[in-house]
């Protein structure tokens, strides 16, 4: 596979952090892409914002959109308790290699499953092929005008999201996601707070927004 700057970012990683260290994979990683090479990580600033709603949800099965190089699917697999899993889903298969070897460098491959393909086709999968009943924490990190879509697909599939489910954006300000923000603020099924912060890296504004499921009330989502 051609060099690229995920291949670097890895590449510095098993060179430079403590293998089953979840904290010094992520560190490494801030590092090279702080100093060497940006790279779209959650980063360290909003990650510490993550950091913080995974540890007060304490969830037990959770789901990312956008695994890219693994950064946030490591942070967060260092949180979880014991038996807690979380499940990743990645399209571009270059990006699934990355991320599978940090995933395993940093020790937490048994908490941590990468579902690879397009999240519109994966999502209606997750009941019957991936024996998920309801999530408990969801982090959107893919592609900015799939959070819409992909937010509805995880509703309609029913049951996906238990009352006190709890769904995080990354990057509602920068790149943005406008028609997620503007839908999930107008529903009255989701509590909403957000979280300024900055761009990952960058002294670009960004935010995070929480939402949290308040259950599907009368008219039933599903
Ligand atoms: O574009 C951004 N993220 C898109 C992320 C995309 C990731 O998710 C899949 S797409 C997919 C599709 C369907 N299903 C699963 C994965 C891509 O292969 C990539 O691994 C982004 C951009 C900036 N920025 O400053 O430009 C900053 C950020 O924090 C960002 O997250
Ligand atoms: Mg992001």
């Amino acid at each position: 596979m051609a060099e690229n700057k995920e291949k670097r970012i890895l590449n510095f990683v098993l060179q430079n952090a403590v293998r089953g260290d979840p904290q010094s994979v992520v560190d490494t990683i801030d590092t090279y892409c702080s100093q060497k090479e940006w790279a779209m990580n959650v980063g360290d600033e909003k990650g510490l914002i993550l950091d913080k709603i995974v540890e007060e949800t304490k969830p037990s099965v959770l789901l990312e959109l956008g695994t890219y190089c693994g950064y946030s699917a490591v942070r967060i697999a260092g949180l979880l308790k014991p038996g807690a899993r979380l499940l990743t889903i990645e399209f571009n298969p270059d990006f699934v290699a990355i991320a599978k070897q940090m995933i395993e460098f940093a020790g937490v491959q048994d908490k941590v499953k990468i579902l690879e393909g397009p999240s519109e086709t994966i999502i209606p999968q997750l009941k019957k092929k991936h024996e998920v009943d309801t999530l408990d924490f969801v982090f959107l990190d893919h592609w900015k005008d799939r959070y819409l879509p992909d937010t509805v697909l995880l509703l309609v599939m029913c049951g996906m999201q238990r009352k006190g489910s709890v769904l995080l954006a990354d990057n509602v300000i920068c790149p943005g996601a406008p028609e997620f923000i503007k839908y999930i603020r107008n529903n009255n099924h989701f509590k909403c707070t957000n979280f300024p912060s900055h761009l990952e890296y960058m002294k670009a504004k960004d935010a995070m927004e929480k939402a949290v499921f308040l259950g599907p009330g009368l008219e039933s989502m599903c």
